[in-house]
């Protein structure tokens, strides 16, 4: 099968490209924004068209920006491919986008394309609810050049904490204090965002309780671990129904 990358040129879009010709895939497409940092094979088209992408290629993987997958989700409601979504900060718009889109192709849409952080989101929502009277605040850490916070994985972990405990996310999230705050709500999930150096990304989620807490910390060390996680969801995907899935039902978790 023929891989389009959306954000080819990024992080983890040049690990994509680069695994995908260690393994001697197809890349039929990339597209980017116009700064080119790397070079592709001349019978790989090069574009910043979403459409000509789509043209090109059987099924797209997406590490980019949230406006580049706007175009990319429009592009697919036109022609339809399978598409595997990586990229976040997504605004509710661009998130109906996707639910509209995946009526017409299959979209696998995940927050972290790491196993490890798979299992976290299934580790959290059974402590959350065990855990019922535990306070819970989540951490993460990213490197400098990060531009969502808080990440992803990070407001995906709260959602699974929040679904647990039948709450909803957006009536319990705070993600910053400062000043006189006053005491802490009981069903507030506090979400924080540290930015500095490389780091690759680390998410902690923290259950605290008079006498005992309870942390469980992920992290990942290398961007090779996104971009192997996407090619293997990608595999499963191809074959797939239009509909949106989850990491979880490509890994059978
Ligand atoms: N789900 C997961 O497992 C992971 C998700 N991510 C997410 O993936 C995204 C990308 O991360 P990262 O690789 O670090 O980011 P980078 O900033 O390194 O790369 C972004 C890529 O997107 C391209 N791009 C940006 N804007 C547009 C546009 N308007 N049209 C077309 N292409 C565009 C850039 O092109 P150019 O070089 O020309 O500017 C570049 O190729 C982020 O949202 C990040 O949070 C990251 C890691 C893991
Ligand atoms: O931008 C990154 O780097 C990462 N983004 C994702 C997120 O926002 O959760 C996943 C990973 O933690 C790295």
């Amino acid at each position: 099968m023929k891989y389009g990358i959306v954000g080819a040129t990024g992080r983890v879009g040049k690990l994509l490209v680069k695994i995908l010709k260690e393994e001697n895939e197809k890349i039929g497409a990339v597209m980017f924004n116009g700064k080119q940092t790397i070079n592709f094979d001349s019978d790989t088209i090069i574009t910043n068209d979403a459409e000509e992408l789509l043209k090109n290629c059987d099924i797209a993987i997406d590490f980019s920006a949230p406006i580049a997958t706007e175009n990319l989700l429009e592009a697919a409601i036109k022609n339809p491919k399978p598409l595997v979504i990586a990229t976040t900060g997504l605004n509710e718009h661009q998130k109906n986008l996707m639910i509209e889109a995946s009526k017409k192709c299959p979209i696998l849409y995940a927050t972290n394309m790491s196993l490890g952080i798979a299992i976290l989101n299934k580790l959290v929502a059974m402590v959350s609810e065990k855990l019922r009277d535990f306070d819970i605040e989540i951490t993460e850490q990213h490197h400098r050049y990060k531009v969502d916070a808080p990440s992803g994985t990070a407001l995906t972990l709260a959602e699974s904490c929040a679904k647990a405990r039948g709450l909803n996310l957006k009536d319990v999230i705070v993600t910053g204090r400062s000043g006189h705050v006053g005491p802490r709500s009981k069903d507030e999930i506090g979400v924080f965002a540290i930015r500095g150096g490389d780091v690759v990304g680390r998410h902690t989620v923290g259950f605290y309780n008079d006498g005992e807490f309870l942390e469980l910390h992920h992290t990942a060390t290398s961007r090779e671990t996104f971009a192997r996680g996407a090619i293997k969801v990608a595999k499963w995907l191809i074959n797939q129904k239009p509909g949106l899935y989850s990491i979880n039902d490509a890994l059978g978790l």
